[in-house]
């Protein structure tokens, strides 16, 4: 993992995602309302050009290539442009992900018209990005190490209804640089989809001991 480091304090991320959060909330409403409307061609036409001008404008002053994982100095990821939770991308699900003192993670997720499958149904390549998603964060934080998916399988018991979900995963054990996780996602009936993953901690990645002599080395240089 590529450990870019952001000279940007928490206020200024803080000012940042309150008007970036907001954007990427509208124009995931764009995508819903795009997929659902029923007007006229010729306000469909004229949409396209307002959203064609508002891209001319974003286009302003771009990064060049993805937005990639600044870390700022204290290591606090901002995977901003991330298929399932990046603050700035409208196709990534509204994933939230709590992180809670008994190792294990959930989330309360609302999964609309932009996330169908079959007819009303889920996207099964979608419920697995999200159980892919909350297996690599329960591992990576309650282990203190980032990890990679190595293997993921994922079960499909029954069609995952659009709308609200819970999500819930926990890790379940560990062999040397390896961690077993286990996930899954329910409806108000129970779970739909459960999920195993071996999560590994890549042989180059900082160990916890490290990154935490990294991040007082980091803070104590920005005094
Ligand atoms: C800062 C603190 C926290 C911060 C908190 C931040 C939150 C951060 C959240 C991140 C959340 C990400 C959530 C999305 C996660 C993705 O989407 S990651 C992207 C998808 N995955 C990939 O691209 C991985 C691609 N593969 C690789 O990079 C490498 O093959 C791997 C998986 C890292 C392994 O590489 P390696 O370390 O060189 O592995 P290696 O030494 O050969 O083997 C080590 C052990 O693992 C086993 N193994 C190797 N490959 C596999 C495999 N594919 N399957 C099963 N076992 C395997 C080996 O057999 C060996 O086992 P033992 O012999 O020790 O029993």
């Amino acid at each position: 993992m590529d450990f870019r480091l952001t000279d940007m304090t928490d206020d200024e991320i803080a000012q940042e995602l309150s008007v970036v959060e907001p954007l990427t909330d509208s124009v995931r409403d764009l995508i819903d309302a795009v997929i659902r409307t029923e007007v006229d061609d010729d306000v469909l036409i004229a949409a396209r050009e307002q959203i064609d001008a508002v891209v001319t404008s974003l286009r302003g002053n771009q990064k060049p290539g993805s937005y990639g994982v600044p870390f700022t100095r204290k290591l606090h990821g901002m995977p901003y442009g991330n298929a399932a939770v990046g603050k700035r991308n409208a196709i990534a699900p509204p994933l939230r992900v709590e992180h809670h003192d008994d190792g294990s993670a959930t989330s309360e997720v609302v999964l609309g018209a932009a996330y169908e499958g079959p007819a009303g149904l889920v996207h099964g390549g979608i419920s697995a990005m999200l159980l892919d998603q909350l297996l690599g964060e329960v591992v990576s934080v309650s282990q203190g190490v980032p990890c990679f998916t190595g293997t993921l399988t994922v079960k499909y018991l029954r069609p995952t209804p659009l709308g609200p979900l819970s999500l819930r995963a926990e890790t379940t054990g560990s062999e040397g640089r390896k961690f077993f996780v286990h996930a899954e996602i329910s409806d108000a009936e129970g779970p739909t989809v459960t999920a195993e993953g071996i999560m590994i901690s890549p042989a180059n990645m900082p160990r916890h001991e490290e990154l935490k002599r990294l991040r007082a080395e980091l803070a104590a240089s920005a005094e």
